[in-house]
């Protein structure tokens, strides 16, 4: 089987053009599986930022009524868009952010469509989009949406690293009230299943960080955990499911702590995140859990302040392709 896989290169101000044409140029050094990579973006967007890198790119007009074929050194399968205003490296223009929303939608909806087996995404600016108007805060939430999921789970995975968020793009005054039972143990159930079923971990440990300093200290520090995470948690493991916590999340990220899950879930974004991409910033992963297709992603943003110089590491890119391929081929086993 030769996995098809959108990829959606993002905001073309930032470094995701570039990044495009590296991915396209390390196919061959990557020793990698086959798969047949479809950059749904502007063409012209994507020669001209290789001719600017000095890089070879051919670009092969996909045909999703073709056999699925592998993507040759130098190439890239393309489905096209066009930019409303030439992108100019890290200038952000508002006129070009439908072009990105389009493309995010018509990923979702060719992975829906089974024309792709797999999506993997390119950095966005969530600011810019919101600025022309569209209600935005991260892929996550709008594949949960265009799929109609109800609830899905971001997680990074570094090395042997997995962090996964109870809550997303949220601004931290409304990350207690979010943090309901309902919520934890739709969080856990689609964590738990997809470590099962996707990653192969016959038993899944996952280790639950408190919301507050020291796990509320019995009470004294906050009471979330005694009021809402603790009877999630004796629910869950009455269903049998491996939870260790919670515990405060200065403990749970420790080495010792660590080798007892294959995953860990923090109550919100800076309190997971920063201690994954310290470990693997550059080729860590982000993986949507609970969609009902496979949707992977890099570590990091647009990088505005790079764009345009031929400095942007694909690293995480390369990662991010690599798990997708592995997670669209062990789906079709
Ligand atoms: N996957 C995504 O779509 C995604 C992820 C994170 C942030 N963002 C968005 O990106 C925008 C900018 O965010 P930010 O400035 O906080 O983070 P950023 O990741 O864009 O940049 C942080 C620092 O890391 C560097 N950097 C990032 N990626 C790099 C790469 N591949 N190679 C070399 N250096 C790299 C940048 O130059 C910068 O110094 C924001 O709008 C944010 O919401 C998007
Ligand atoms: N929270 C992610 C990170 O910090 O890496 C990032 O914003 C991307 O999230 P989406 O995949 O939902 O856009």
């Amino acid at each position: 089987m030769i996995p098809r896989i959108a990829f959606t290169p993002g905001e073309p101000a930032g470094i995701g053009p570039e990044l495009a044409v590296r991915l396209a140029n390390s196919r061959a050094a990557d020793r990698r599986r086959a798969a047949q990579i479809v950059a749904l973006s502007d063409p012209d967007l994507l020669a001209d930022t290789a001719d600017r890198m000095n890089l070879p790119l051919n670009l092969i007009p996909f045909d999703p009524h073709a056999p699925a074929a592998d993507t040759p050194d130098g190439s890239l399968f393309v489905q096209p868009f066009r930019l409303a205003e030439t992108a100019v490296p890290g200038r952000l223009n508002v006129a070009n952010a439908p072009f990105v929303i389009d493309t995010l939608q018509s990923a979702a909806r060719g992975c829906l469509q089974r024309r792709f087996d797999a999506l993997v995404t390119g950095p966005v600016h969530k600011g810019i989009i919101n600025e022309a108007g569209v209600p935005f805060s991260g892929h996550t939430e709008l594949f949960a949406e265009a799929a109609g999921a109800e609830r899905v789970v971001m997680m990074l995975a570094a090395d042997e690293l997995r962090v996964a968020l109870a809550t997303t793009h949220l601004p931290l005054k409304d990350v207690s009230a979010a943090i309901t039972g309902e919520r934890l143990q739709q969080v856990i159930l689609i964590l738990h299943q997809s470590l099962r079923d996707q990653f192969r971990i016959g038993a899944p440990r996952i280790g639950v960080c408190g919301l507050n300093p020291h796990a509320g200290e019995g009470g004294h520090l906050g009471r979330e955990e005694i009021d809402v995470i603790e009877p999630t948690l004796d629910r869950l493991r009455a269903q049998g499911l491996h939870l260790l916590g919670p515990l405060p999340a200065d403990t749970l990220f420790t080495p010792p702590q660590l080798a007892r899950c294959d995953a860990v879930l923090a109550m919100y974004h800076d309190q997971g995140l920063p201690v994954l991409k310290f470990k693997g910033f550059g080729h860590a992963v982000n993986i949507t859990l609970g969609l009902p297709f496979i949707r992977t992603s890099v570590d990091h943003g647009t990088a505005l302040n790079i764009a345009g110089r031929n400095e942007a590491d694909c690293g995480s890119l390369r990662a991010a392709l690599a798990q997708a391929v592995q997670l669209a081929e062990l789906r079709a086993l």
